[in-house]
């Protein structure tokens, strides 16, 4: 019986003894090649033959690109099965999985708390227009001269969370410990026991009565800039637009815009639309708040991400199917 092969694409950099593990079922085996060019070689040259699945890290991209349909066409018949570890899972053209009967898992769950932590750091930090004062004490400045203006409090406020998944529902609990009103808009209506209460509004709703925006929805060509200049001008004047999804969910060219007129107060932003290019207009604006995509950057979250994609593969190689699959392959036999 042949041993199957699994590819790995960046680094384990906790759950050493999980990965380690997987050597009793297959053969763990990395690439050679460190640029996409070379990726692409490697997968022509045969030399990945055999492999049944590939665990991927966010990082990898640096090395091989994305997974896009160029990549997928190149893969190796053997290759049934893409492990994400990541929750967003953009970097993986999904349809072009399909096509070739590879099925994509992701890391959900594992992600909820640290990412909801950071969101309501955001929504805290924008309301409060924290950034200004903080530059200006490191400056010497104390406060700044002048001070900032007053910022406000998040109780009492409407909170408008689109894309009500794990992310979205976890951060709904943090922000009613703060006393917000949560209203949400999702692709399908939650049922009541997943809604705890949210108000399920329309797309047009959400954006005209909240007070804060937090976008908590995957990136894919649905949802691209679905926030974009008609929908800064449906909003409250002085909305506060918090993001930790994925930046080109939103257009950057039109927050900025929507910054410098006023419109919108300020914002919080985990994710950016060329990272790790920030816009210069983002970068200019002492008032909002920036934070270098460190959602799930922590040491709990990290290792909780890896056990999770460890375990798709884990489930692979003894059961011959994933845990998980991304929703667009539910039905996917
Ligand atoms: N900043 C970070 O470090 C970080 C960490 C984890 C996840 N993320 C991002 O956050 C996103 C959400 O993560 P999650 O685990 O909550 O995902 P999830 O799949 O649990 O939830 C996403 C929700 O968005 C909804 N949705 C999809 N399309 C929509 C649309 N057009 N309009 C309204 N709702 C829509 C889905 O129905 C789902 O309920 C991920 O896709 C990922 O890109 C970022």
């Amino acid at each position: 019986m042949t041993i199957p092969k699994v590819l790995l694409l960046g680094e384990i950099e906790h759950a050493h003894e999980s990965w380690n593990s997987l050597s009793s079922f297959a053969e763990l085996i990395t690439p050679k090649s460190t640029t996409r060019a070379d990726f692409l070689e490697e997968l022509k040259s045969g030399q990945l033959d055999g492999v049944l699945v590939i665990y991927r890290t966010f990082a990898s991209a640096d090395q091989t690109g994305k997974f896009d349909a160029e990549v997928i066409k190149l893969l190796p018949e053997s290759i049934k099965f893409i492990c994400h570890n990541g929750a967003g899972y953009d970097q993986v053209d999904v349809h072009a999985c399909t096509d070739r009967g590879i099925k994509v898992s992701n890391t959900p769950t594992a992600v909820d708390d640290a990412t909801a932590d950071i969101n309501l750091f955001l929504i805290l930090g924008a309301l409060r227009g924290l950034n200004t004062s903080m530059v200006a004490l490191r400056q010497g400045n104390w406060r700044g001269n002048p001070p900032p203006p007053l910022g406000h409090d998040p109780e009492g406020k409407t909170l408008g969370i689109l894309g009500m998944g794990g992310i979205g529902r976890n951060l709904k609990k943090k922000a009613e410990a703060f006393s917000m009103k949560v209203i949400y808009h999702n692709r399908n209506q939650l049922s009541n026991e997943q809604a705890a209460g949210a108000e399920y509004v329309s797309f047009e709703e959400l954006l005209s009565r909240s007070d804060i925006i937090s976008l908590n929805l995957p990136l894919n060509q649905n949802t691209r800039h679905i926030i974009s200049t008609r929908e800064f001008g449906m909003m409250k004047k002085g909305v506060v637009i918090v993001n930790t999804a994925r930046g080109a969910v939103m257009d950057e060219d039109a927050l900025v815009k929507a910054l410098d007129s006023g419109h919108v107060a300020s914002c919080g932003l985990d994710v950016y639309e060329d990272e790790p290019k920030i816009h210069p207009g983002l970068v200019a604006n002492p008032q909002v708040m920036l934070v270098p995509h460190m959602g799930t950057w922590t040491i709990e979250t990290q290792t909780a991400m890896e056990e999770w994609n460890i375990s798709n593969v884990r489930s692979v190689l003894e059961t011959g199917a994933l845990r998980n699959v991304v929703p667009e392959q539910k039905d996917m036999k």
